[in-house]
């Protein structure tokens, strides 16, 4: 790997913090409906998220998350405001912000070493084949699937494959992960498992992450800021709530706190308000 730039994984500690390395301003964002109308999902948001930062994003079904989220990605364009990443506004998808869907979206014709390579291929181009090699071969290490490199998808569990998806993201070496219900599809227990990795993870690289979840328990685990969204049609950001636990986290120990307790009926309250306005 001599000559190849290859970053290594560094602590938060050693890195350069930008408080405005992602900025949202004034995102509007409307469809338009078969019959002519405009439905507007977002209506007005605001937000920065540092270079580090972990941000969760909760509320009700159709409130505008994963639209919000595929901006960020490049995959929606706003109907007006601004999204920039390092200064630069968003306009497509880049390597620099990798997505990772609640389902798996793996090649099923493809072993797990082969899903992650096609990426890495993709994106380093100029890299040696023993380079590519390497990179495919840490980054499924990482998530423990060394032993599954030559497994084809259906032959691997729901928790592998959502495993084999965030090592194809983070082999990429994005700047940012954007993660819609990743944990969704998994049963409680590879659930809890995955969190605990990604946490790990994201705890010692340097990588912002933006999250779309339903479970509120999740988001305080995982995250350094969450954003509560209000109800769609024309929703923004409800309230901004600071997680203020220190990394490395523990579930258990997390749960035998007053403040987290507190943390978590905050923002179920917040939820409960916004349904029954709704109703
Ligand atoms: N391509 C599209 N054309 C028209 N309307 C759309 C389109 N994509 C999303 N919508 C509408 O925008 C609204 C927000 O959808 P979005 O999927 O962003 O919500 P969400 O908060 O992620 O919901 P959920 O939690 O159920 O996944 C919904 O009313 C949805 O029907």
């Amino acid at each position: 790997m001599a000559h190849f730039a290859y970053p290594e994984f560094n602590t938060k500690a050693n890195k350069m913090i930008s408080n405005d390395f992602l900025v949202i301003e004034n995102l509007v964002k409307a469809y338009a409906l078969p019959d002519g109308e405009k439905l507007v999902v977002l209506d007005g948001i605001n937000l920065n998220v540092r270079s580090d930062e972990y941000i969760s994003i909760i509320g009700h079904s159709g409130c505008g998350k994963s639209t919000l989220l595929k901006i960020v990605g490049g995959l929606e364009k706003a109907t007006s405001g601004l999204v920039t990443l390092e200064g630069k506004e968003i306009r497509k998808p880049g390597a620099e912000r990798m997505m990772v869907f609640q389902h798996y979206s793996l090649l099923p014709w493809l072993t797990v070493e082969e899903n992650v390579r096609l990426a890495v291929d993709e994106v380093y181009k100029k890299a040696s084949s023993k380079e590519k090699k390497q990179i495919v071969s840490e980054h499924l290490a990482m998530v423990n699937l060394t032993k599954a490199a030559r497994q084809y998808p259906d032959e691997i569990s729901g928790g592998m494959k959502q495993r084999v998806g965030i090592a194809r993201a983070l082999a990429i070496r994005p700047k940012m992960l954007l993660m819609d219900e990743p944990f969704g599809a998994l049963d409680a227990l590879t659930r809890g498992k995955l969190q605990r990795q990604v946490l790990e993870i994201c705890e010692h690289s340097r990588l912002a992450v933006m999250m779309i979840t339903h479970d509120v328990d999740e988001a305080i685990l995982m995250s350094d800021r969450i954003i509560l969204m209000k109800n769609g049609p024309n929703a923004n950001i409800g309230e901004i709530l600071e997680v203020p636990f220190a990394h490395p986290r523990d579930p258990h120990e997390l749960r035998e706190s007053k403040e987290y307790y507190d943390l978590r009926n905050h923002a179920l309250d917040f939820l409960d308000r916004y349904f029954t306005q709704d109703e």
